[in-house]
């Protein structure tokens, strides 16, 4: 799918709650930092916005909805950080806990070895770099750089290059985020992926929606649109996701919005040729806004 410039999705609501009201389910998936947290410099203080909480909660308390936290973190940390979902996915979706019962990407699994020397040897080698700071997940390893000064960041990633080659071989690799520097396993998997293993849980039907806002949240945008609806936080980069919204508070106010002026329609046969919904058997007709196609706001 090609990258441009994701739209303002403030501007684009009833377009949104159109699409989506043809759907019998929603899947609501959301990533952790910098989504429902806001980015803070110390990794261990993320802390997700009471908002977005209540928003979650919301959300996952009406039955037609389904919800899913997709994470770089690990599961175990990221879990401990949000409650209420229905699907957890950590390390940037290597891991995946359903009704209960965690996967494992097997070749992620045989791979954690490698990445615990990694950890271990960058934390050695960086020890002299003044705040850098490596966070091992067991399955993937992070390197943080936000607190590193930055004319020393360029060094953090010429070592970490180096003694990933040396120890990972061909086995892993070395990816950038947000001031952060992942290893993780070679192998094609992402948030993405786990996006789809958690819509095939579902009924055809069901409309998927995910925020994010980093570089792996990018394959789950892919992995929803165009059917479903990606939601990018932050500037007008270009991406895979169609909308953006700029800030954590702003996803809330998403949240909120999902809940208190789309759910009602989700569920409703929608008449193509009008935008409005027809009366289904079991109740009368719920007009989701007749606008003409001049009117359209895009
Ligand atoms: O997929 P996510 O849930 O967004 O996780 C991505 C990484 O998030 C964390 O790092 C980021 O947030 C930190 C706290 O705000 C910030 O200090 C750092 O610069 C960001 O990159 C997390 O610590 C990583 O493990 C995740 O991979």
């Amino acid at each position: 799918m090609s990258e441009t410039s994701p739209r303002r999705l403030d501007e684009h609501l009833p377009r949104i709650r159109r699409e989506l009201s043809g759907a019998s389910r929603l899947l609501v998936c959301l990533d952790f930092d910098g989504t429902l947290a806001p980015i803070v410099e110390e990794p261990t203080d993320a802390a997700a916005l009471e908002a977005n909480e209540r928003g979650l909660e919301t959300l996952a308390s009406e039955p037609q909805v389904s919800t899913a936290i997709v994470s770089g973190r690990a599961l175990s940390d990221v879990r401990t950080r949000v409650g209420g979902a229905d699907v957890y996915a950590g390390n940037h979706g290597l891991e995946l806990e359903r009704d209960g019962s965690v996967a494992v990407h097997p070749i992620a699994r045989t791979r954690a070895a490698l990445v615990d020397e990694v950890c271990s040897a960058l934390e050695t080698v960086l020890e002299p770099i003044p705040r850098t700071r490596i966070e091992n997940k067991r399955l993937t390893g992070t390197v943080h750089t936000r607190s590193v000064p930055a004319a020393l960041r360029p060094v953090v990633g010429r070592l970490a290059e180096r003694i990933v080659d040396r120890i990972g071989g061909g086995d892993l690799v070395l990816s950038s985020g947000k001031r952060v520097l992942e290893v993780g396993p070679a192998i094609p998997w992402g948030k993405g992926n786990a996006v789809e293993l958690i819509a095939s849980d579902l009924p055809a039907e069901t409309a998927s929606v995910y925020v994010g806002d980093d570089v792996t949240d990018e394959s789950a945008f892919q992995a929803v649109e165009p059917a479903g609806i990606g939601v990018r936080v932050g500037d007008s980069r270009p991406s895979a996701a169609s909308y953006r919204v700029r800030s954590p508070e702003h996803v809330a106010e998403f949240l909120e919005w999902l809940d208190s002026e789309v759910l009602d329609a989700i569920g409703r046969p929608i008449d193509p040729g009008s935008d409005t919904l027809v009366t289904t058997a079991a109740g009368s007709p719920a007009p989701i806004e007749r606008r003409s196609s001049s009117q359209a706001d895009d």
